[in-house]
């Protein structure tokens, strides 16, 4: 069974992991290369404009696969350059791929989101969740470390003090709490959440498609350039915009007070 469903609607693609059984654990063998697939074929399809991640069932992720870490214990013999291999080439395509989304991205966190599941959720633009949904960092409680760059996001989206807290703990915390930090945007009733994505999703949808494209990714280079750069690319960015015919479409419909039709043009 395919880890990952992709649904278009309209300019809206939603992917949803789809391993309910297992709470949609991930790290099976070829997990990697299907998330890197579902990604880029987003990416290249310019009539995308946001992407929606969920999961399948109660759960959002449970994160990496305990049953299959059981399985394979003693299996690399000690080789741990061969785990660290094997580790590069799925469990990091995974976030890579969703961290590299060209489109903005929404996690619709519809459960718990544990250990590399709420990484996962962390490498979205906004994150809404469920009220039922729970986030943890609980890689030291299997004797592993955060492996999944949410040592580099986690700090950034919630500040290094909530960040350790969640880390050194392991606590799993609740959709109230996780809002209150900051992991999550907001938290709405169950049944509401693939709703108030998807109106969140259309809005972001409206916005014209290369602008917007070029905005998500001034917003992420922006975490880790200087200033300098940042208003260097900001300019070229810029210069390709004011070239599009969204642009002017903008600037008429401001002036003839009407709401623009972005074309992608
Ligand atoms: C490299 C990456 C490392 C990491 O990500 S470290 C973190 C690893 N993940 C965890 O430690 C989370 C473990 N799971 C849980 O804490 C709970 O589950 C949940 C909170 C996610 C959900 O709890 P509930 O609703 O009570 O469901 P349930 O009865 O515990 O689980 C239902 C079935 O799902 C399997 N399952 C749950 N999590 C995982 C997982 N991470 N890997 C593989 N299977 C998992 C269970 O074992 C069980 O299956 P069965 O019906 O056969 O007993």
């Amino acid at each position: 069974m395919s880890l990952i469903l992709t649904e278009k609607r309209g300019h809206i693609a939603i992917l949803t992991l789809n391993r309910p059984d297992a709470m949609n654990a991930l790290g099976a063998p070829g997990d990697g290369d299907q998330v890197a697939a579902a990604c880029e074929a987003i990416n290249d399809d310019q009539d995308i404009r946001c992407v929606i991640l969920t999961g399948a069932g109660k759960a959002f992720s449970a994160g990496g696969d305990v049953k299959a870490m059981k399985a394979r214990e003693g299996a690399f013999g000690g080789n741990g350059v061969k785990v660290r291999d094997g580790y590069r080439k799925n469990i990091h395509r995974i976030v890579r791929a969703i961290y590299g989304l060209e489109v903005p991205s929404i996690a619709a966190v519809n459960g718990a989101a544990i250990g590399l599941g709420c990484d996962v959720a962390c490498m979205t633009d906004i994150r809404i969740a469920a009220d039922t949904a729970r986030f943890g960092v609980t890689f030291l409680k299997l004797g592993l470390i955060p492996g999944d760059g949410g040592a580099w996001l986690m700090p950034r989206t919630i500040g290094m003090s909530r960040a350790a807290e969640l880390l050194f703990t392991g606590d799993v915390i609740d959709a109230a709490k996780a809002a209150e930090w900051g992991l999550i945007s907001k938290a709405v009733p169950a049944g509401d959440l693939m709703g108030e994505a998807l109106a969140l999703a259309e809005r972001i949808a409206q916005q014209p498609p290369h602008a917007l494209r070029m905005a998500k990714s001034l917003l992420k280079h922006g975490q880790t350039a200087s200033y300098d750069t940042l208003m260097e690319m900001s300019a070229a960015a810029q210069a390709i915009a004011h070239h599009t015919e969204d642009h002017m479409e903008g600037v008429d419909a401001i002036l003839e007070k009407r709401s623009p039709v972005f074309k992608g043009a």
